[in-house]
């Protein structure tokens, strides 16, 4: 096949992939994304940084044929792998097999990483890097800075020290598949709803370590030479301080008055609750999401958590429990840990039943131990009557009115 590489800068091109078709990325619903890769021409040797996922082989290497050919040279020299996850590394294989000679420069931990994906690559001269080591490519040099843990314990992001171009690999990417590839192409409005998505669904547990790296990228003195970041999903950032402040905001936990209501349920009552509460809200002039745990799925839902300042979670009883969806959504917000942004959310649950209930004071315990500050629970028997939904609706309105005074 045939592809174009594109020229970000002098000697600097994204040899990427197009992925149209993805809909699924680990439980993270998206609607396509691309897998950056970047070749980087030094006056001595040429360095391929990233790759891409399994399967995907043909267009990278139709778009690296293309750079190759326009900068009239013949190989690749050297290898960087910021992350070892499939998306960035599977096709390390065939690039590799293509150039043997070529190390690969990774962190310690990538290295047992990389070998244990691909046993192939058991041979292959690995080359450890630590944070403030470089390497000269003749004319461009690489500086790599260590980033355990943002996301994976192998990561590191990677410095084109002349051009200031950084490659944080999954740090400030978003799952957005368009032919062009800079942030000022696309509606800004898409651009950072795409990277409030990533940052929620991968970043937040990270958020402490997030403020910690900006601080340590500052006193290496790296932070003001940033001036483009080209991450390994989504647009290039030609404007690196609107996602650099985006990501202060999100890690410390700055919040809308905003508050998402996530409900479940079986004959439309908690429905009918979850509607009068959003009324209730409204009345206050605080923004409402709402998300029908039928329809709705984990991974978008926790964009608008992120910057909530509360949420309410609505249920049916069923079996002596909440009902099993209310599950995939808690547990999730275990593991993200929300807690960690350093902002308190406040939470009410609510919920019919008819029977002994229980439900809402379940998913109470639950948002607890998620770190959130419980200030109501509203059990109802059966169908909501007017009453029970001007309940519902001024407890609306109390959260709502709370939310404006954080
Ligand atoms: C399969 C099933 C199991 C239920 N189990 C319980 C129960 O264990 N305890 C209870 O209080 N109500 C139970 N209920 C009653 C529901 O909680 C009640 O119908 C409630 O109004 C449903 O709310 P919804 O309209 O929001 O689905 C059960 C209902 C169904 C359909």
């Amino acid at each position: 096949m045939k592809a174009k590489a594109v020229k970000i800068k002098d000697g600097v091109y994204w040899v990427g992939v197009l992925d149209w078709d993805i809909r699924i990325y680990h439980g993270y619903t998206l609607k396509g994304t691309t897998y950056n890769a970047y070749l980087v021409f030094g006056e001595d040797k040429t360095c391929l940084i990233d790759n891409t996922y399994p399967g995907t082989e043909t267009q990278l290497w139709a778009r690296i044929k293309d750079a190759l050919e326009k900068e009239k040279r013949e190989k690749i020299d050297v290898i960087v792998q910021n992350h070892v996850e499939r998306d960035h590394s599977g096709a390390l294989p065939q690039i590799h097999k293509k150039f043997p000679e070529a190390p690969i420069y990774c962190t310690e931990i990538a290295v047992d990483g990389l070998k244990k994906h691909y046993p192939q690559l058991k041979n292959a001269d690995f080359i450890e890097v630590k944070t403030g080591d470089k390497l000269d490519l003749g004319n461009k040099t690489l500086a790599f800075v260590e980033a355990f843990l943002l996301h994976w314990p192998d990561s590191m992001f990677t410095l084109l020290v002349e051009d200031g171009i950084l490659f944080p690999n999954d740090a400030f990417g978003q799952h957005l598949c368009y032919p062009q590839r800079y942030d000022y192409e696309i509606p800004e409005y898409v651009l950072m709803d795409a990277a409030q998505k990533f940052y929620a669904n991968l970043i937040t547990p990270l958020s402490k370590r997030v403020l910690k790296k900006f601080k340590e990228i500052e006193d290496l003195g790296l932070l003001n030479k940033i001036k483009m970041i080209a991450p390994s999903h989504g647009q290039i950032w030609t404007d690196p301080m609107k996602i650099i402040g985006a990501y202060k905001d999100w890690a410390e936990g700055k919040c809308k008055n905003k508050i998402t209501i996530i409900y479940d349920t079986m004959h439309y009552s908690t429905q009918k609750m979850a509607h009068a509460i959003a009324e209730g809200i409204i009345s206050e002039g605080v923004d409402v999401r709402m998300y029908y745990l039928h329809e709705d799925e984990r991974s978008e839902i926790v964009k608008d958590i992120l910057d909530s300042k509360a949420v309410a979670f609505g249920t049916p009883t069923i079996y002596d429990k909440p009902y099993p969806t209310l599950g995939d959504i808690i547990y999730y917000l275990k593991g993200l840990r929300f807690d960690r942004t350093g902002f308190k959310k406040l939470a009410i649950t609510f919920g019919s039943m008819g029977g002994e209930g229980g439900a809402p004071e379940i998913i109470a315990n639950e948002l607890k131990e998620c770190g959130f500050e419980v200030i109501d629970e509203y059990e109802i028997f059966y169908i909501p009557d007017e009453k029970e939904l001007e309940k519902c609706y001024e407890i609306g309105r109390k959260l709502a009115k709370k939310v404006k005074e954080m």
